[in-house]
């Protein structure tokens, strides 16, 4: 597919806990710049897991990890070019929503102008726009994780790596999210669900699962 995306392969990987019995036993898989991949399984099969070894988190005891095709053991998290939202949304607490979501575009040296315009429009469609000034500890479990998902958006990452990002939020709430999520990160910017690359079926499966992996289109 003609994008500049990252994509994510794994060969072989395995991974043990205090050299236990692997946890992820010699996995193979390989997602494609615009692809997204869910993973579903039981509480302790290992989805946090793969994750956290693509984000950079955690080591493979064995195997190898390419993102955009090279080898990630050397990349920094940065050059991973990574958004990952965590199951206990990774805010920071002195700041408010807004601070959190431009700090990622500061580091980034994106220009104020840009940043105001794109923000807004992620508050909006995140509805957030009331609870820009509040501090993490103001808001709800849902409410936070509108946030953490908003970081990765306003960063335009090249992989999203959601763990659990939408179990705190109501159904209706989550179908709007998911779409308007896809729009941000599509090349298309269209919240469709007829895109030929992401049938409903499988927004879905993204809406209901509980952790989940996206290329980024664009
Ligand atoms: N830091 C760690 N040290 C030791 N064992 C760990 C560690 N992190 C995870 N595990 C174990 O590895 C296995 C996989 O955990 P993981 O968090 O990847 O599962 P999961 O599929 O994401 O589960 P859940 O759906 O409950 O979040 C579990 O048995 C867990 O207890």
């Amino acid at each position: 597919m003609a994008s500049n995306g990252f994509s994510v392969e794994l060969k072989d990987v395995s991974k043990s806990y205090h050299k236990k019995t692997n946890v992820i036993n010699q996995m193979d898989l390989l997602v494609r710049p615009g692809e997204l991949l869910v993973f579903l399984g039981p509480s302790g099969c290992g989805k946090s897991t793969t994750l956290r070894m693509i984000a950079g988190l955690e080591k493979p005891t064995a195997g190898q990890i390419l993102i955009d095709g090279r080898d990630a053991t050397a990349m920094t998290s940065r050059q991973r070019n990574i958004a990952m939202v965590f199951q206990d949304y990774a805010l920071y607490p002195n700041m408010t929503v807004y601070q959190n979501l431009e700090y990622a575009l500061k580091v980034h040296k994106v220009a104020k102008s840009v940043r105001q315009q794109r923000l807004a429009a992620i508050l909006a469609s995140l509805n957030l726009k009331d609870y820009r000034d509040r501090y993490p500890a103001q808001l709800s479990g849902g409410q936070k994780q509108r946030v953490a998902l908003g970081r990765g958006m306003a960063k335009k990452s090249k992989i999203f790596l959601l763990d659990e990002p939408l179990s705190n939020i109501d159904v209706q709430l989550r179908e709007k999210l998911v779409i308007s999520f896809y729009s941000f990160t599509s090349k298309t910017n269209k919240p469709s669900s007829t895109s030929p690359m992401i049938s409903r079926r499988q927004w879905h499966w993204g809406i209901e699962s509980r952790s989940l992996m996206m290329g980024r289109f664009r």
